[in-house]
C-alpha cells in the first residue's frame, strides 16, 4: 500500500524526516510518534502535497513526485486541524466533498448519506457544523475522507480533542473502516497504547527516524507471567493473601506486588509458568485452599511497556558503547607535538 525508501524531508532549521524506509500492506496501521516526530510530514508528502528532499515514495504502487493528483483520487485523507466551514450542514459540506472528488450529483448524495450514517451522524447532519461538538466535527473529518470510496485512508490523530468514550468510538469507528468496507488506514497518533486495540500493524517514529515497525502481535507476545484472580471465602477472607503465601511454599516464583482484579474478587497475582506443571500447582493449591477461581491466563505484553523496555535497552547500550570508546581514547598514548 506504501513503500517509502530513504526518504527525508529537511526544513531549513529542522530535519522532520531523515531517511525514512517503511513497507506497509494492507489493514489497518498506526503511525506512532511524540509531537513534531515527522507524522504529518510524511501524510503531506504521501498525498503528493508536499515534495521530499531525498529519497521517494510510492502510494498504491503510484510515485508521489509524479502522481499526487491520481493517488488523491484513490486515497481519502482526514486532517488533524479543525478545518471544517461553520456555516454549512455536514450533508451540505461531504456532498461537496464528494463532488469535488468526482462524483455526479446524485452518487454523491447517495455516498454523502450512507458515509454520515455509517459515522454515526444522523438528524444533526442537517444542522451547521458550527453547532457541533468536537467528536461530530472529527466524525464529519472521518466521513469527507471516506465518501469517495477510496482503497486507503490516511488519519491524522483522529482521537485528538475526544474524551475516552469519545476515543473508544472513533477507534471502533475506525476499525470498522477496514473490516467493513475493505478500505486500508494508516492512522497516527502520539499515544501508543490507543493503537493496540485498532492497529493489525504498528510503525513508531521519533525525531523522522523509524524506531520500529512490526505487527501488533509481535509488539504485544505473549510473556511467561500468569495472571491469577481468585475471590474470597469464610476460611480465607484474603483469598489472594493466602494463595500467594500457598504458591510461594509450593515453589512457585512470584512477582513482586499485584493488580487490580474485578470488582468483588481479589487482586491479581502475578507469577512465573515454568512449564504445564505451574498451571496444575495453581489450580490445586486454589481447590486445597477453597477458592474461587476467577482467571488465569498468560500475560500479554502492552505496547508501551515493550517499547518502554526497548528504548531503555537501546539507551543503555549506547551509553555502553560512549563509556567504551571514553576508555579506549584515554587508554591510547597522548602525542606529543613535533617542533
Ligand atoms: N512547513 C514547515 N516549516 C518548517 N518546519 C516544519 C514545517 N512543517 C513541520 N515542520 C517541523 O517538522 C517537524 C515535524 O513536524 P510534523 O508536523 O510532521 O510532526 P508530527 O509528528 O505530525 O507532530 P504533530 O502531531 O505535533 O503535528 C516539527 O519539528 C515541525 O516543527
Amino acid at each position: 500500500m506504501i513503500v517509502t525508501e530513504s526518504l527525508s524531508k529537511r526544513f531549513p532549521r529542522v530535519t522532520a524526516l531523515d531517511r525514512l524506509s517503511l513497507d506497509i500492506g494492507p489493514g489497518v496501521t498506526g503511525l506512532v510518534g511524540a509531537n513534531g516526530a515527522g507524522k504529518s510530514t510524511l501524510i503531506k508528502i504521501l498525498l503528493g502535497l508536499s515534495p521530499a528532499t531525498e529519497g521517494r515514495a510510492e502510494v498504491l504502487g503510484l510515485d508521489v513526485a509524479t502522481s499526487g493528483a491520481a493517488i488523491r483520487e484513490r486515497v481519502g485523507y482526514m486532517p488533524e486541524h479543525d478545518c471544517l466551514p461553520p456555516d454549512v450542514s455536514a450533508t451540505e459540506f461531504v456532498v461537496h466533498m464528494a463532488r469535488m472528488s468526482g462524483l455526479p450529483p446524485t452518487a454523491a448524495r447517495e455516498r454523502t448519506a450512507d458515509t454520515l450514517r455509517h459515522v454515526g451522524l444522523y438528524e444533526e447532519r442537517y444542522r451547521p457544523i458550527g453547532g457541533y461538538s468536537t467528536g461530530m466535527k472529527q466524525r464529519v473529518k472521518l466521513a469527507q475522507a471516506l465518501v469517495h470510496d477510496p482503497q486507503l485512508v490516511l488519519l491524522d490523530e483522529p482521537t485528538n480533542g475526544l474524551d475516552p468514550v469519545g476515543r473508544d468510538d472513533m477507534l471502533g469507528l475506525i476499525r470498522r473502516v477496514y473490516t467493513d468496507f475493505g478500505i486500508s488506514v494508516l492512522v497516527t497518533s502520539h499515544l501508543l497504547g490507543e493503537l493496540e486495540r485498532t492497529c493489525d500493524h504498528v510503525v513508531v517514529v521519533d525525531g523522522g527516524t523509524l524506531l520500529r515497525s512490526s505487527s501488533t502481535s509481535d509488539f504485544t507476545k505473549i510473556t511467561t507471567t500468569l495472571a491469577v484472580e481468585v475471590t474470597d471465602s469464610d476460611a480465607h477472607p484474603d483469598g489472594t493473601a493466602a494463595l500467594r503465601e500457598a504458591l510461594a511454599a509450593a515453589g512457585i516464583t512470584l512477582h513482586d506486588g499485584v493488580e487490580e482484579g474485578l470488582p468483588g474478587a481479589g487482586h491479581i497475582l502475578l507469577l512465573e509458568a515454568t512449564g504445564e506443571e505451574t498451571y496444575d500447582t495453581v489450580r490445586d493449591t486454589v481447590a486445597a485452599l477453597g477458592l474461587g477461581l476467577v482467571r488465569m491466563e498468560q500475560r500479554r505484553h502492552h505496547i508501551a511497556e515493550v517499547f518502554r523496555a526497548e528504548t531503555a535497552a537501546q539507551a543503555q547500550a549506547q551509553a555502553q558503547a560512549q563509556a567504551q570508546a571514553q576508555a579506549q581514547a584515554q587508554a591510547q598514548p597522548t602525542e606529543v607535538p613535533v617542533r
